[in-house]
């Protein structure tokens, strides 16, 4: 029997830093995340960032936390339900960090009696921070527990037509009313080696003004390149003159070069640009979140407004929209009966 486990990110439990921690733990201590050997990661984690940081980001999910538990986990459960009523297979959905794990996920898939999951991973976007950690995880234990299930990766979707629809739309009808100078699409960040590590062809990718935008085999696994190209779709959906919008990334952590421009600095800058009235959408985040709901809504509409701005508007993300719904559903139905592959 086929079946579909839906994965995001996750949070801590609670937003108080003896839950945070942990989380954070077992989130940085990824692999794939940060990518230097275990001893330094653990210098670096264990011996550095945990020191302060649990206390700091509990802070921050304090401002955001909603009465039911995270808002990521909320509202990806309320679209897990949605999916759920229009589809006859078994869908669960599970967290690549915190709870309810992979293993969780599976587990209940197998009890249902699914041996056939299509694995996906809630990124438009490919990274291997975020999607190819899921994709590794889900193998080693389908591997140790679950050897009779196959799995099914469904593909990054950043240039779907009916992604890009969804979100050209529910973009559409937040501005409406909304006087905006320009529009601000941030992404979050990554660090400038990993798109490098992800490149295929191992060449390809100078991070320059062109390589995201020549043909390349590096593109399937380029998240700068699916990036650019999410929102160069999105723009042309809306139609959009070129001086209306840019593209920058957020979240990054100290230490590393990650990839540029910055979010916080430019929208510290465009007030004295003459950007007064500020949209900004969030497209690597299918669920509102910490990133979100704090980083930008919060501390990147402060910033702004400090610096001269008036009016900032964060776009939601497409979180349980009926119509993503309809989208993710579709999906997973030309899945379960075309027996082919998404891709
Ligand atoms: C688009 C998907 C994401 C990528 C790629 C990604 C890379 C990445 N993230 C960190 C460090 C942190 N991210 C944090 C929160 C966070 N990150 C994503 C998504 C991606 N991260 C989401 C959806 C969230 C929000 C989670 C929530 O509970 O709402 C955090 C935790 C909060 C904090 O302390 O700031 C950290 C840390 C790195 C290092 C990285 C790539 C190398
Ligand atoms: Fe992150
Ligand atoms: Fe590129």
């Amino acid at each position: 029997m086929k079946g579909v486990l839906l994965v995001n990110l996750g949070s801590p439990d609670s937003p108080e830093p003896k839950d945070v921690k942990p989380y954070l733990d077992q989130f940085l201590m990824d692999k794939y995340v940060i990518d230097v050997p275990f001893l330094l990661r653990a210098l670096l984690v264990r011996g550095i960032i945990l020191r302060k940081r649990p206390e700091e980001s509990a802070h921050a999910y304090k401002k955001i936390w909603w009465e039911e538990g995270s808002p990521l986990i909320v509202l990806s459960q309320r679209m897990h339900k949605k999916v759920q009523q229009k589809t006859e297979m078994p869908v669960s959905l599970a967290m690549r960090y915190g709870k309810p794990s992979i293993e969780t996920g599976l587990q209940e898939l197998a009890d249902k009696g699914v041996t056939e999951v299509l694995l996906f991973p809630l990124y438009p976007q490919y990274a291997m921070a975020s999607t190819l950690t899921i994709l590794v995880l889900a193998e080693e234990i389908r591997k140790k527990k679950f050897p009779q299930m196959t799995f099914t990766d469904v593909p990054a979707f950043y240039n779907k037509p009916d992604y890009i629809k969804v979100l050209a739309n529910s973009i559409k009808r937040s501005l409406e009313g909304f006087n905006y100078d320009h529009l601000l699409f941030s992404y979050h960040g990554i660090p400038e080696r990993h798109i490098r590590k992800t490149d295929v062809t191992k060449s390809h990718c100078k991070i320059n003004d062109t390589c995201c935008v020549t043909q390349s085999a590096a593109h399937k696994f380029c998240y700068r390149h699916q990036c650019y190209e999410t929102t160069r779709l999105v723009v042309e959906a809306l139609g959009l003159p070129e001086d209306k919008y840019s593209l920058t990334f957020q979240s990054r952590l100290s230490g590393d070069k990650w990839l540029e421009p910055y979010t916080d600095i430019e929208v510290n800058k465009m007030p004295a640009n003459g950007i007064k009235n500020l949209a900004v959408v969030t497209p690597a985040f299918v669920s509102d979140c910490l990133e979100t709901l704090e980083e930008i809504a919060m501390r990147a509409k402060e910033d702004f407004q400090e610096n001269g701005g008036k009016e900032f508007l964060a776009i939601p993300c497409l979180n349980d929209s009926d119509e993503w719904v309809a989208v993710v559903a579709n999906w997973i139905n030309e899945w379960a009966s075309a027996e082919i592959p998404v891709a």
